[in-house]
């Protein structure tokens, strides 16, 4: 069996499954958020009472992250549907947006002075935050109300997004029936190169097989080159699977995942047993591709799909108006490390925004220095605008108030995950999907720009 089947076939606890097979599963996690949680209480409700009761509530997480920062009345009463369902329920893993709805602001020691709006609770972006919060475990099954909830894939789990009425029966039994995808392999050797990211790498994949070529089915990565990718990395290609239409990505695990897993479900409280799911020797893959990382070039993602693949030396007559870092995919730590490190002393020549996906990202833009300067200094001192508030902001519009939301029609170089029409606000944009390194080159030169050209 695959690494999807395996876990699958231990989850619906039976020894073998096969693509197709329709089987009830066991859910170890269920996650939601602002945009989806109160259609999925909505319909837990609806199907299972007023007074029902969720079914385990260690297992459910809510981590509003989407329409947070925003002054729009609808987007806030999400907010407090959420917070009045965690109260009621008594949620342990509700990470709400605010301590105290009266007072938002602190002091923060780092800055000397106050800032964010959000609380001690706040946890950022799902996708990136689940695992640093420690909700993730190699072998488990985690379900989310968000189509990049296969970000967890990169975590040896099976990790998919579902709709509110799927979450709102788990949220009820803990069970949900699924039909077993086929698997995809992704048979990755060698080494990324220099200036070249993970981010290239998935949009390189997406491209070769298309925007829906792998439509209901597993992808796994496996080979040695897995092994020389970091945590971060094997998130970001987990996180754009479904751009492929995948049901979801999948690695094996090594001591990195290991050591990750660990750490952090320790340091938050939530470790429990956990065991990793192995390769078998014999696995039956629907296809299978190889792939030299050495040979990968930076990628990018022409509008309005993002497996309209292009190399970036080739769209170096395209003219860009804004450059934008930030999301699940391209928002985390090392995204803002691969940014910096193009834009230390330099400037960029168009409106560039950088929003971080967690408040431990923030906080490590203080600290984390380049040839004594923070990270935060770096990219103030290039003209980049950065908020605090880390959240999903403009890589999906949102409110008009959203920070870096495309209120005009404007051609944007973005780290984010998806192109099509409107995704980023207006509709006439034209948005190119690119790793940082890309974005930050692109947002000196005031052109898509191979940031090759910069090291
Ligand atoms: C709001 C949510 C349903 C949506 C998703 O599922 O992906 C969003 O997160 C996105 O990235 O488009």
């Amino acid at each position: 069996m695959t690494l999807t089947e395996k876990i699958l076939a231990k989850a619906s606890k039976r020894t073998k499954v096969s693509p197709g097979d329709n089987i009830w599963v066991d859910t170890d996690i269920l996650l939601t958020h602002d945009v989806c949680g109160p259609g999925t209480i909505g319909v837990f409700h609806r199907e299972f009472g007023k007074n029902a009761r969720v079914w385990d509530p260690y297992k459910i997480v809510i981590m509003p992250d989407h329409y947070i920062f925003t002054s729009d009345s609808l987007s806030n009463r999400n907010v407090d549907v959420l917070r009045t369902f965690a109260k009621e329920q008594g949620l342990p893993y509700f990470y709400d947006v605010i301590d105290d709805p009266q007072g938002t602001w602190k002091f923060d020691p780092l800055k000397g002075s106050l800032r964010r709006q959000y609380g001690s609770l706040y946890a950022g972006v799902c996708h990136t935050a689940l695992p640093e919060k420690g909700h993730v475990r190699p072998g488990e099954v985690l379900f989310g109300t968000d189509s990049h909830t296969c970000t967890a894939g990169a975590f040896n789990q099976f990790a998919t997004g579902i709709g509110n009425t799927d979450a709102g029966f788990v949220m009820g039994t803990g069970k949900l029936l699924i039909k077993v995808p086929p698997t995809i392999q992704f048979y990755l050797d060698g080494e990324l190169q220099k200036g070249v990211m993970a981010k290239d790498l998935i949009l390189h994949i997406i491209g070769e097989i298309g925007f829906d070529g792998a439509t209901y089915m597993a992808m796994q990565f496996e080979g040695p080159g897995v092994f020389t990718l970091s945590i971060e990395d094997r998130m970001t290609i987990a996180n754009m699977a479904i751009e492929a239409g995948a049901k979801n990505g999948i690695f094996p695990a090594d001591q990195k995942t290991i050591e990750f897993v660990k750490q952090k479900t320790l340091k938050n409280g939530t470790k429990k047993e956990f065991e990793v799911v192995e390769l078998d020797k014999d696995q039956h893959f629907f296809a299978s591709h190889v792939i030299d990382l050495c040979q990968i070039e930076p990628t990018v993602a022409a509008p309005h799909n993002p497996g309209n693949r292009k190399k970036a030396k080739e769209l170096s007559s395209i003219k860009i108006d804004r450059a934008y870092l930030g999301s699940c995919t391209g928002g985390k730590l090392s995204d803002f490390i691969a940014f910096a490190s193009i834009l230390k002393n330099q400037a960029v020549s168009v409106d560039t925004f950088a929003v971080p996906s967690t408040p431990e990202v923030v906080d490590q833009l203080y600290k984390i220095q380049l040839e004594g300067q923070s990270l935060w200094d770096i990219l103030t001192k290039a003209g980049v605008q950065i908020t605090e508030n880390p959240s999903c902001a403009a890589c999906l519009g949102g409110p008009l108030d959203t920070f870096g939301r495309l209120n005009k029609p404007q051609v944007c170089i973005s780290s984010t995950n998806r192109n099509f029409p409107g995704r980023m606000g207006d509709k006439t944009s034209q948005i190119y999907l690119a790793s940082p390194l890309t974005v930050a080159a692109s947002a000196i030169t005031g052109r898509i720009t191979d940031p090759r050209e910069f090291l």
